[in-house]
């Protein structure tokens, strides 16, 4: 058993608290390699902003689950050594699909875990997650749960399916599972393309497209029923356009990327949204920085000559998130 406490890390329970109360929400950035993890700690670092580190099961299978937990262990210290005294660095496993993995991560020093459930009918939903509580919480580390099904990529039926998180159900889950946050889902999706073009209105000046709102009615639902329970919104990326051209001028091809315009997740995150996961931004800006690079410079073949700038890009990205969307900056002075 690796005691999460003992290396510096922290769960989100006060955090989270503190975000309810204050109006802001916590970054939840996604890491697979040392140049995000670099990039994060040093945003977070520089704003004095708590963060959670986001471990996928992707992430696990792409650089091996015990190295990437050594190296976010690891980033405590890296931490310390930028002059941020007392780091508020949660690890956190992101959509654990099992008890075991679940179990894994706890034992092995995340300090707090997602259990997605979202996918199974409801009774077993609960049954699963309470499971996932009652191992974690002998052990102080919390746990996310989720209800509603998101667009896109999660929902394996079609790319405008969901199912919008039921505020019905929302006392009944938190209550019988003992969860210590509540993913929903009112209209965010993974990736870069949420939304499709048909779904979306042209900006007459720009040309752009306009994303249709979020269903802040369904927020609203949710906090009347749960008042200042800690909500968390995944799918949370803008897919910046500035790095959409970049990449397209540089060789690649995202025809109508789109993403959940700022100002939307500004207003979640003054609600009792707390937590904001982000990972395709970060792509973007790693992917943009890569390939501008590469295509200015044919001769380089350093790696570090092109994944320098991309950390560089990805660390400004994290700030701009903390300081001008989030929220966060200063709350882990
Ligand atoms: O929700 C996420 C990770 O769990 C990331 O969402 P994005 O794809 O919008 O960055
Ligand atoms: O939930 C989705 C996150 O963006 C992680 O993505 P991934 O599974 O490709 O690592
Ligand atoms: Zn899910
Ligand atoms: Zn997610």
């Amino acid at each position: 058993m690796v005691d999460y406490k003992k290396l510096g890390l922290v769960n989100t329970k006060e955090m989270f608290a503190k975000a309810v109360h204050g109006g802001y929400a916590i970054p939840a950035f996604n890491f697979n390699n040392m140049e995000q993890l670099q990039a994060i700690i040093k945003a977070a670092a520089e704003t004095k902003s708590p963060v959670i580190l986001q471990v996928s099961k992707g992430a696990r299978n792409y650089a091996n689950g015990t190295l990437l937990r050594y190296m976010a262990q690891g980033a405590v210290e890296y931490a310390k050594s930028l002059g941020w005294e007392h780091p508020q660095i949660v690890l956190h496993l992101d959509h654990g699909d099992t008890f075991e993995t679940c179990k894994d991560c706890i034992d092995n020093g995340f300090s707090s875990v997602m259990i997605d459930g979202s996918h199974l009918p409801y009774e077993e939903n609960v049954a699963l997650t309470k499971k996932v509580v009652d191992y974690a919480h002998q052990f102080d580390v919390t746990v996310e749960g989720e209800l509603g099904v998101l667009a896109g990529v999660e929902d394996e039926v079609s790319s405008d399916h969901h199912t919008y998180t039921d505020p019905a159900e929302v006392i009944d889950f938190v209550t019988r599972t003992g969860c210590d946050s509540l993913a929903i889902s009112i209209g965010t999706s993974h990736g870069a393309y949420k939304f499709t073009p048909a779904q979306c209105t042209r900006d007459e000046k720009t040309g752009l497209l306009v994303p249709p709102p979020l269903a802040f009615d369904v927020l609203e639902a949710v906090e009347e029923k749960l008042p200042d329970f800690p909500i968390v919104l995944h799918g949370s990326s803008s897919v910046p356009q500035e790095y959409v051209k970049i990449i397209d001028e540089n060789g690649g091809k995202l025809p109508d990327a789109i993403g959940i315009p700022e100002e939307q997740l500004r207003k979640a995150a003054a609600m009792d949204v707390c937590k904001i996961n982000i990972d395709s931004d970060s792509r973007l800006a790693m992917t943009a920085a890569v390939r501008k690079v590469l295509a200015e410079k044919p001769a380089e073949f350093d790696p570090r000559k092109y994944l320098g700038p991309a950390r560089d890009e990805m660390e400004k990205l994290y700030k701009h998130k903390i300081i001008n969307v989030l929220g966060s900056d200063g709350k882990a002075e």
